[in-house]
C-alpha cells in the first residue's frame, strides 16, 4: 500500500467562489509534498475537504486504498491546520498526556515526540510561557503521537521568527526522514523549495503544476529579444514549435523555451526569416521567477 491520498477533480464552490476546482492529484509514501499557491489559492479548502472539515461541492478523493471509511482512514493521519491551541496553565507534558486521553493513544510516546520537536528540556514549562514556534512544535509533537502515517501542516511556519521558520524546516525534514509523509501548505516558494520533494501548484484553486520540485526547476529558460520590426520578430518566434509561449514587455519580447536552444540557432534562425535582432539574451529562471510565470500567465 503505497498510495496515503488520492484526489479526484475535487471541487469546491461557497457560493459563486470557485475556491477549488476539479483538482486530481496523488500522494504516495514517503515524500514531501508542498501545496504552494498565493493567498486565496484553494489550498486550506483543500486540506479541509479531506480531513473532513469542509464539505466537497463535487469530485471525490480517498485515503490509502480506498477500503476504510474516511472517518477511520484519519485516525491514521496527524494535521495541524489552525493556530496550535492548547490549555495554557498545563506543562507541554500534562497538555500532551490530555491529547492523548482524547485521542485514546497510548502516553508512551511523549517525551520521544517532545525530544524530536526539541522541546524535552521545557516539557515541564507552562504553554503560556512558549514562544510561537515552540507552540507551533508542540503541536508538531501532539499530532506525531499516534504515529501517523502522513503529518499534514497548513502554513507551518507563518508568524515566525526567522530560527523559528529554520527549526520548524528543520523538524520537517527529520520527520520526513524517519519515513513519515507530509503534506504542507505554504505560500512560499522557498519553504517548498528546501522542504518537499514534491509539489501541486495551485493558482484560483485550479492545479497549474504537480510534479517533483527539481522537474519544476528544469525549465529551458527564455530568451528576451528586440528588433526595430517586433511584429515581425513576434510572428517568427509563434511560429518556431520550441517555444511554448511569447509575450511582449515594454517593447522586449520574452520568449518561453519547451526545448533547449543556442542563442546562435535562433538568431541564425530569425535572420533567415528577414528578422534583424538588435537586443537577444539567453536567461534561465530561478525558481522563484517560474512561480511567478506559472500562477501569473493564466490572468
Ligand atoms: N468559509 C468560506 N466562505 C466563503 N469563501 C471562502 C471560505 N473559505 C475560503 N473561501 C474562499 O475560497 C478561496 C480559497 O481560500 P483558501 O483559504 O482555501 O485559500 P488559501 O490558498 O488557503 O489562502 P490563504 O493562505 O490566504 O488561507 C478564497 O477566495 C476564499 O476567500
Amino acid at each position: 500500500m503505497n498510495t496515503i491520498l488520492t484526489l479526484n477533480k475535487l471541487t469546491k464552490h461557497y457560493g459563486p467562489i470557485k475556491a477549488v476546482q476539479e483538482l486530481s492529484f496523488t500522494i504516495e509514501k514517503g515524500n514531501v509534498y508542498g501545496i504552494l499557491g498565493p493567498n486565496g489559492s484553494g489550498k486550506s479548502t483543500t486540506l479541509g475537504m479531506v480531513l473532513n472539515v469542509v464539505n466537497k461541492t463535487d469530485g471525490n478523493f480517498h485515503w490509502f486504498d480506498g477500503s476504510d471509511s474516511t472517518h477511520n482512514a484519519l485516525k491514521k493521519v496527524g494535521a495541524i491546520i489552525e493556530r496550535p491551541n492548547f490549555y495554557p496553565f498545563m506543562t507541554a507534558a500534562q497538555n500532551l498526556q490530555l491529547v492523548c486521553k482524547i485521542k485514546e493513544v497510548d502516553t508512551s510516546k511523549i517525551e520521544e515526540k517532545l525530544e524530536l520537536v526539541g522541546l524535552l528540556e521545557r516539557k515541564n514549562s507552562k504553554f503560556s510561557t512558549f514562544s510561537l514556534g515552540m507552540k507551533q512544535r508542540l503541536a508538531i509533537a501532539s499530532a506525531l503521537l499516534n504515529d501517523p502515517e502522513i503529518l499534514i501542516l497548513d502554513e507551518p511556519t507563518n508568524g515566525l521568527d526567522p530560527q523559528g521558520i529554520h527549526q520548524i524546516r528543520e523538524i520537517i525534514k527529520k520527520i520526513a526522514s524517519g519515513g513519515t509523509t507530509i503534506l504542507l501548505a505554504s505560500h512560499l516558494l522557498d519553504e517548498v523549495e528546501k522542504v518537499c520533494s514534491h509539489v501541486v501548484i495551485l493558482r484560483q484553486g485550479k492545479k497549474l503544476y504537480s510534479g517533483t520540485v527539481d522537474g519544476m526547476n528544469a525549465s529551458h529558460g527564455f530568451f528576451t529579444l528586440k528588433s526595430d520590426n517586433l511584429e515581425s520578430l513576434k510572428a517568427a518566434l509563434e511560429q518556431h514549435p520550441d517555444f511554448a509561449s511569447v509575450k511582449e514587455e515594454n517593447g522586449t519580447l520574452v520568449a518561453f523555451l519547451k526545448h533547449p536552444m543556442e542563442a546562435s540557432e535562433i538568431n541564425r534562425y530569425l535572420f533567415d526569416k528577414g528578422v534583424v535582432l538588435s537586443h537577444l539574451v539567453h536567461r534561465k529562471e530561478s525558481l522563484e521567477e517560474q512561480f511567478l510565470q506559472l500562477t501569473k500567465s493564466l490572468n
